[in-house]
């Protein structure tokens, strides 16, 4: 572990203080991705928590000048009980049957609570998938943005009730990254049941938190594990060690603290661990293509369109293509390989993979004349691709 750089700050079980850096991005942050996890929002029992969910929603409406998205998990955590579940259904169907019940309730939940302010909240339930999609993509933006102008605090969740196991993000925290780039904010606050980062197992004796990472290599050899305490979170710190890498990635600090911290890590207090930008801001929904979607096939690309695409940003034209595989649609997610097989970018596909074959090594321009003008199209646009690599 690279030490040096990891600069320790309160271990609150041993007691011992070290004073943190400044975070001034935090404090002047303005437009605020808030993501609460399910482990901060139940009872020992498992039900929903009236009281943890107050306690959240006093201080987020006491962000004067801030405009706040809140990302709430819970939903499935919430429909346990009226469904007599005792604890998280492991298999697909009870969790979206569970997420069916447990949204409405946690959603009146928020509903009732920030009217305590006279504040409205709006429902957004976002999939993975569409999201990568230009006009959905431009429309969530819209949504959300519109909700801002009117002073409603969106509640976005994923929509478990459709999303199927291949393209479903399953935990929160990579969906807080992406909205946090979604909505251009200037900060994403991921809050869960552990007050931040450890260098190992938090329930470990001798571990201790980790106050601020300032890019990858910070992290090696750090043990980040996956179960959380209370049995009804899903992706433990490695989710949010890689929603924090995506934010990051993409220009966007990350604060990881204990929901019961809310207001401290909110200010630029010194609490949880704060996650250093190590990328450029950057606009578009091309993260989302790498980061959220699921791609259902492969095209495989000669040396010369390979070149074309990584070092001349062209579009994927049928002549680079040397071969196929997999079952897509026009419109979907596919990778891009290189000769040897190794993903080199991936792209929304304008044909279906079934139509492919015979567009193989030929020139769009013969393509045209043989099978008519709709065949005079790139087989990935250079706006719909994303390069893997660097
Ligand atoms: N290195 C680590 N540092 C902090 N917490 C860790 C680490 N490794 C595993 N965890 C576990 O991750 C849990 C938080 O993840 P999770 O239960 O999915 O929470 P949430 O519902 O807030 O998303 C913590 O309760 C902790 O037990
Ligand atoms: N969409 C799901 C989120 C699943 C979940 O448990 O996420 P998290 O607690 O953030 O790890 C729900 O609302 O239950």
């Amino acid at each position: 572990m690279a030490q040096g750089s990891i600069r320790p700050g309160t271990n609150e079980r041993r007691g011992t203080t070290v004073a943190a850096a400044p975070r001034q991005d935090v404090s002047d942050a303005r437009r605020i991705v808030v993501k609460i996890g399910s482990s901060s929002l139940t009872t020992a029992a498992g039900g929903l928590d009236a009281d943890r969910v107050d306690a959240l929603v006093d201080v987020l409406v006491k962000q004067d000048g801030r405009q706040i998205v809140l990302v709430s998990s819970g939903a499935i955590a919430a429909g346990l009980a009226p469904l007599g579940l005792a604890r998280r259904p492991s298999d697909l169907p009870r969790q979206q049957a569970a997420a069916s019940v447990g949204q409405g309730l946690l959603l009146a939940r928020y509903t009732a609570s920030f009217a305590r302010y006279g504040r409205r909240v709006g429902q957004v339930l976002l999939t993975s998938d569409d999201t990568s999609r230009r006009a959905h993509y431009r429309n969530a933006y819209r949504t959300l943005d519109q909700l801002f102008t009117l002073g409603v605090v969106p509640v976005v969740n994923e929509n478990d009730t459709v999303a199927t196991d291949e393209i479903r993000f399953g935990d929160n925290d990579r969906l807080a990254a992406l909205v946090a780039h979604l909505v251009r904010a200037d900060l994403l606050v991921l809050l869960s049941d552990v007050d931040g980062l450890y260098d190992g197992d938090p329930a470990k004796p001798g571990t201790s938190r980790i106050a601020e990472v300032t890019g990858p290599e910070d992290l090696a050899g750090v043990e980040i594990g996956r179960a959380g305490r209370a049995g009804v979170g899903t992706g433990g710190m490695v989710t949010k060690v890689e929603a924090a890498a995506i934010a990051t990635g993409a220009g966007i600090p990350v604060v990881l603290a204990s929901a019961s911290r809310v207001a401290d890590a909110l200010s630029g207090a010194g609490v949880g661990t704060y996650f250093r930008p190590t990328g450029r801001r950057s606009a578009g929904r091309l993260l989302w293509l790498a980061h959220a979607s699921t791609p259902r096939g492969s095209v495989t690309l000669d040396a010369g369109a390979v070149r074309a695409i990584t070092e001349r940003g062209s579009s994927l034209l049928p002549a680079g293509i040397t071969g196929v595989s997999g079952e897509f649609t026009a419109g979907e997610p596919i990778e891009l390989l290189d000769e040897s097989g190794l993903p080199v970018a991936r792209g929304l596909v304008n044909f279906d993979a079934r139509e492919i074959p015979r567009l193989i090594g030929r020139s769009t321009h013969d393509l045209a004349r043989e099978l008519g003008p709709a065949y005079e199209r790139e087989v990935v646009h250079r706006d719909d691709l994303v390069l893997l690599r660097a």
